[in-house]
C-alpha cells in the first residue's frame, strides 16, 4: 500500500519579490500544515504584508511558487480562493457600500447560502450591528478592522491570511477578536497564517513561529523551542534579538 504524505495547507517554494532588481522578499520555502496557526513576525519592511500580498494573488511574485490547498497559485488559482480569504489593512473595502451591502457582496461572490444569517452572525460576533447601514468610509480604524474581520471569515475560509488583525483595535476588542479567531479554529479547522508585531497576540493564538528578517527566514519553530533556543522568557525578547541581528542573544 503507498502512503501518501497529507497536503500541506499552503507550500512556498523560492518563493521572491523584487521591485526595481531591488529583492524585498526571499527566497522564501516553508510549508503549513493544515490547522495550524503561524505567525510571521519581523521587524518595519522585513516583507510580511509582501508575502501575504503574494499569496492572496494581490502581488505578482517576481520567481518561485505558491501552492495553496493543494493548487498551484499561477495557474489554478480560481478552483481554491473560495476556500481562502483574508484581512489586511492595506486593502479597503468600498467606501460607498454599507457595511451589510460589502458583506453581501463578498457572500455573493463566495457563494454563501445562507448569506442573511450569516451576516446576521457575524454583525453580532463583531459587534457591528450599530453602523451596519453605515457607508464603510464613515468607520473609524478600529471599526473598518472589525469589518474587514467579518468578512473575512463570511466563507469560513480553510486558509486564511491576516496582516496584523488587531492593531487598530482597543485591549479590550483585541482580547474578544483573538478569542473570535479561537473559537473560529476550532469549529472550522481552519489554517492561519498571520502577520503581527503583537507577541501576546502570537503567544496565544500560534502554533508556529516564522521569523523574517530582511526578507528570509531567519528562525522558524514552536514559541516554546525559539524561548529554549534563545534563552528568553518572553517571545518580546527573542524578536528583539532576531530584529537586532543576535543569534541565541547574542552579537553576531
Ligand atoms: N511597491 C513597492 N515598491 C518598492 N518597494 C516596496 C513596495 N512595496 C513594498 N516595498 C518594500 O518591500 C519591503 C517589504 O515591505 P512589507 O510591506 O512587506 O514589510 P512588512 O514586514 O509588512 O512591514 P511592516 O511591519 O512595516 O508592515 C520594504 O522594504 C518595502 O519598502
Amino acid at each position: 500500500m503507498s502512503f501518501s504524505p497529507p497536503v500541506a495547507a499552503l507550500s512556498l517554494r523560492g518563493l521572491c519579490k523584487s521591485y526595481g532588481g531591488k529583492l524585498v522578499v526571499g527566497p522564501l520555502d516553508f510549508e503549513l500544515e493544515k490547522g495550524a496557526v503561524t505567525a510571521l513576525l519581523g521587524g518595519n519592511g522585513a516583507g510580511k504584508t509582501t508575502t501575504i500580498g503574494m499569496v492572496m494573488g494581490l502581488i505578482q511574485p517576481s520567481s518561485g511558487s505558491i501552492h495553496a490547498l493543494g493548487a498551484d497559485m499561477a495557474t489554478n488559482r480560481e478552483s481554491v480562493l473560495g476556500r481562502m480569504n483574508f484581512e489586511s489593512p492595506y486593502v479597503d473595502l468600498p467606501h460607498r457600500l454599507s457595511v451589510r451591502e460589502n458583506l453581501r457582496v463578498f457572500a455573493m461572490l463566495y457563494g454563501v447560502a445562507d448569506a442573511k444569517e450569516k451576516i446576521a452572525r457575524l454583525a453580532k460576533d463583531f459587534a457591528l450591528e450599530d453602523f451596519l447601514d453605515r457607508p464603510n468610509g464613515r468607520l473609524s480604524a478600529g471599526q473598518k478592522t472589525r469589518v474587514a474581520l467579518a468578512k473575512a471569515l463570511i466563507n469560513d475560509p480553510e486558509l486564511l491570511l491576516l496582516d496584523e488583525p488587531t492593531a487598530s483595535l482597543d485591549p479590550d476588542t483585541a482580547d474578544w477578536v483573538r478569542a473570535r479567531l479561537e473559537t473560529q479554529r476550532e469549529k472550522h479547522d481552519c489554517t492561519i497564517l498571520l502577520a503581527s508585531h503583537n507577541m501576546g497576540e502570537v503567544e496565544r493564538l500560534c502554533d508556529r513561529v516564522l521569523m523574517l528578517r530582511k526578507g528570509v527566514l531567519v528562525d522558524d519553530g514552536k514559541p516554546a523551542a525559539l524561548l529554549a533556543r534563545y534563552g528568553r522568557r518572553t517571545l518580546e525578547e527573542v524578536f528583539l534579538d532576531v530584529a537586532r541581528g543576535r543569534v541565541n542573544g547574542e552579537a553576531a
